[in-house]
C-alpha cells in the first residue's frame, strides 16, 4: 500500500437514510482516521488498498414497510391528548427510535435489518402528557418505552414487544427552576447536556444569577443524550473522580409510573428509611418515565484547570500510582485516565505523538513502546485547590517511575474527547468494527481483571484491546474496554461479545460500572448480583408496573426467561 491516506467517505448523508440513522453524531460531521492509526491497521489486519475502499454506506432511503399495530381508536385517544402533530406513525420515525448506539444495532442498519419497531412515536409536551399516556397504555396494554437521546450502548431503547416509544428530547427540554442559595437546578428530563452546560455556564446572563456554574457531567455522549437517560442509566462523565457519577449529582426527580407520580425532595441528605432516589437511578425506563430531575451544581471555575501528563514504565506502577493518587487525601483531579500498553500505542499514534525520535528517546528512560504506559487528566476547584491536587498528583507519580510528558497530549485528548466516536463510521465502513465494554473494579482485583479479559479478548488473533481505567475512587476503579477486529457478521460479533461478558463476570467485576445493563447485559446480571437482589429488583418491578408495560423484554432482567434472552436471534423482520 502506497502512503496515501484511504478515501474516507466524505459526502453528503441523506437525511432518510440508513446512514444517518447508524452514523455518530451530527449529520455531516466526521473524523477520520490519521496515517499512524492506518498503519496500526494495515498491519494488524494485513489490510491492501483495496481493503480501505469504504462499501456499504447505507447511503440508500431507509424503507419501513410495516404500518402501526395499533388500532385506530386507541391511535385517537394519543392524538386527542397529546394533538396529532405529536403523535407519529410513519415508519422512518418509527425506526429513527427503534435503536440506539449499541455495535449491534449499528450492524443491523449496515445490513438493513429492521426488528422490534415501536406501533407509534409519542411526543410528550409536560408532565401530564406524560400522565395520560402512561393511563391510555394501561388501559390498552400497550408496551412503553422512554427515549432519551437514543446514544444507549446496551439495547436500552429496544422495543422489544412494540407498543409506543417516547420521545422526550422535543418538548421536555426545559428548566424548571433554579436555586441560587442551595445551588441546584431542576430540569425537564429531554433536555441535552450541552443545553444544560450553556445555561448554567451563562447563568449570570440567562438566570439572572451572581455567578457561572456547571453540572459537572460530561460523558464522551455528552452532545447527544439527555438528562433523563444519564440518570436512569447511571451514568458517569469524563470528570466524575472529582464531581462523581450522576447517582452523585441528582438531588431530587420526578418519576411518572403506572403506580402513580413518585416525587422525591431535594434535600441533602435523610434518615428516612431506604433512599427512593437510589431505586429510581438506574431504573432504565422499566419502573416508570423519569419527567424532571434536580441537580446539585458547581461553580464553574473554568480558570483553575490544570493538565498532565505522564509515561509509567509499565500499568502496574502506573496503575499503583492512581491508587495513591485516590487514597494519599492530597486532592482528587478530575479528568484521570491511565491507559494500559497497548492502548497508550494507539493514543499515540491517533494524537500524531508518536515520533520514532521521541520513541528511541523515552525507551533510554526505561518508557518502552509497548510496557509504557499514559497516564492524563486535570486538576480543578480553585485555583489553590487545583494547584495542590496537581501538585500532590505530580509527586506521587514521580514516586512510582512516571515522567511528565509534553502537555501535547492532554490537549490532544481534550480535543478529541467527544470526537473520537465518529471513527467509527469510518472504520466500520472498511468492515473494521470497534466496540466497548466497560466494568468496576476494586484496585485489588484490577490486575486479574485486565489480565482476563484481555486474554479473553485477545483469543481472537488479529484483535487490537485496548484498556484504561477512568473513573477512580479510593476504592478501585472502572475498567473500560475497547475492541477492534476486522468483522461485520452478527452471530461471529454477538458470539465474540458474549465470552468478553463471560470474562468480566468470572473475573469479579460488575457488568457495567456506567452504561446501565439494557437488554445486552441483563443474561449475566444475575449471575452476578444474585438471586436475591434480582428478587428485590422484581419486586419494585413489579410494585411500580405490575402489567409489565415499562420498557419490557428483558431490561434489566426482570422479565423474559433466562435463556430467551440470551438466545435472542437476529434474523430480519420479526416483530415490526
Ligand atoms: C460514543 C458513545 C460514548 C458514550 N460515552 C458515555 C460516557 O462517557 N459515560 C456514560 O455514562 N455513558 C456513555 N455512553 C452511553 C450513553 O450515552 C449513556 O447511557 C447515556 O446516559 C444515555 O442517555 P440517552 O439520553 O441517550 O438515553 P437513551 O439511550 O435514549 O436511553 C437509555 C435508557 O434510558 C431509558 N430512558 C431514557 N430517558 C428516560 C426517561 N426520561 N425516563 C425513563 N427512562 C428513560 C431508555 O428507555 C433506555 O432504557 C456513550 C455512548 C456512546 C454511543
Amino acid at each position: 500500500m502506497t502512503d496515501a491516506l484511504p478515501k474516507w467517505f466524505d459526502g453528503p448523508v441523506p437525511e432518510a437514510s440508513w446512514r444517518a440513522l447508524l452514523k455518530w453524531g451530527s449529520l455531516n460531521e466526521s473524523k477520520h482516521p490519521n496515517a499512524g492509526l492506518v498503519r496500526l491497521m494495515q498491519r494488524t489486519f494485513g489490510m491492501s488498498e483495496a481493503d480501505f475502499a469504504p462499501r456499504n454506506l447505507g447511503l440508500e432511503p431507509a424503507v419501513v414497510d410495516a404500518p402501526s399495530r395499533l388500532p385506530e381508536e386507541t391511535l385517537a385517544a394519543f392524538r386527542e391528548l397529546l394533538g396529532p402533530e405529536n403523535v407519529v406513525t410513519d415508519g422512518l420515525s418509527r425506526l429513527r427510535v427503534a435503536y440506539g448506539k449499541t455495535m449491534l444495532d449499528l450492524l443491523r442498519l449496515r445490513q438493513g435489518i429492521v426488528e422490534h419497531l415501536p406501533d407509534a412515536v409519542l411526543h410528550p409536551r409536560d408532565r401530564h402528557d406524560v400522565e395520560g399516556i402512561v393511563a391510555i397504555c394501561g388501559r390498552h396494554g400497550i408496551p412503553l418505552t422512554p427515549f432519551g437521546g437514543g446514544t444507549s450502548v446496551t439495547r436500552g431503547v429496544e422495543c422489544v414487544k412494540g407498543g409506543v416509544s417516547l420521545d422526550l428530547r422535543t418538548h421536555m427540554n426545559k428548566v424548571i427552576g433554579f436555586n441560587e442559595v442551595d445551588q441546584t437546578i431542576t430540569v425537564e428530563a429531554g433536555m441535552y447536556g450541552p443545553e444544560l452546560e450553556q445555561v448554567l455556564n451563562r447563568a449570570p446572563e440567562l438566570l439572572g444569577a451572581r455567578r457561572a456554574y456547571t453540572c459537572g457531567h460530561f460523558p464522551q455522549s455528552f452532545e447527544f443524550a439527555t438528562v433523563g437517560g444519564w440518570v436512569v442509566t447511571r451514568g458517569a462523565g469524563q470528570n466524575s473522580t472529582y464531581y462523581g457519577k450522576i447517582e452523585d449529582l441528582v438531588l431530587a426527580q420526578e418519576m411518572v409510573t403506572p403506580r402513580g407520580v413518585i416525587r422525591t425532595q431535594a434535600h441533602p441528605a435523610a434518615a428516612t428509611g431506604p433512599d427512593p432516589d437510589q431505586i429510581l437511578m438506574g431504573s432504565e425506563g422499566a419502573f416508570g418515565v423519569l419527567t424532571q430531575v434536580t441537580l446539585r451544581l458547581h461553580r464553574h471555575l473554568p480558570e483553575a484547570l490544570r493538565r498532565f501528563s505522564y509515561l509509567f514504565p509499565d500499568f502496574a506502577l502506573a496503575t499503583a500510582a492512581a491508587r495513591e493518587c485516590l487514597q494519599s487525601e492530597g486532592g482528587r483531579p478530575s479528568v484521570f485516565r491511565v491507559s494500559d500498553a497497548e492502548e497508550t500505542d494507539v493514543v499515540m499514534k491517533l494524537y500524531g505523538v508518536d515520533r520514532p525520535w521521541a520513541n528511541a528517546l523515552s525507551s533510554l528512560v526505561g518508557l518502552k513502546p509497548g510496557s509504557r504506559c499514559l497516564m492524563l487528566g486535570t486538576t480543578g476547584g480553585t485555583e489553590a485547590l487545583s494547584k495542590v491536587a496537581r501538585k500532590n498528583l505530580g509527586r506521587i507519580c514521580r514516586r512510582f517511575g512516571g515522567r511528565a510528558t509534553s502537555g501535547l497530549v492532554t490537549r490532544a485528548w481534550e480535543h478529541g474527547r467527544f470526537r473520537d466516536p465518529y471513527l467509527r463510521d469510518d472504520l466500520q465502513d472498511v468492515g473494521i468494527l470497534i466496540d466497548t465494554l466497560e466494568c468496576t473494579v476494586t484496585w485489588d482485583t484490577l490486575e486479574r481483571v485486565h489480565r482476563g479479559v484481555r486474554a479473553a479478548a485477545k483469543d481472537r488473533p488479529r484483535t487490537i484491546c485496548m484498556t484504561h481505567l477512568s473513573h477512580a475512587y479510593p476504592q478501585g476503579a472502572n475498567l473500560y474496554f475497547i475492541f477492534i477486529a476486522r468483522m461485520d457478521d452478527i452471530g461471529d460479533y454477538l458470539a465474540y461479545q458474549a465470552e468478553i461478558l463471560d470474562a468480566i463476570l468470572a473475573h469479579g467485576a460488575t457488568m457495567s460500572h456506567h452504561h446501565g445493563i439494557g437488554k445486552m447485559t441483563a443474561p449475566w446480571l444475575e449471575a452476578q448480583i444474585g438471586t436475591e437482589q434480582l428478587e428485590l429488583f422484581r419486586a419494585l418491578k413489579r410494585h411500580f408496573d405490575p402489567a409489565n408495560l415499562m420498557n419490557p423484554g428483558g431490561t434489566l432482567a426482570l422479565d423474559l426467561p433466562d435463556a430467551e434472552r440470551r438466545g435472542w436471534i437476529v434474523s430480519g423482520i420479526q416483530n415490526c
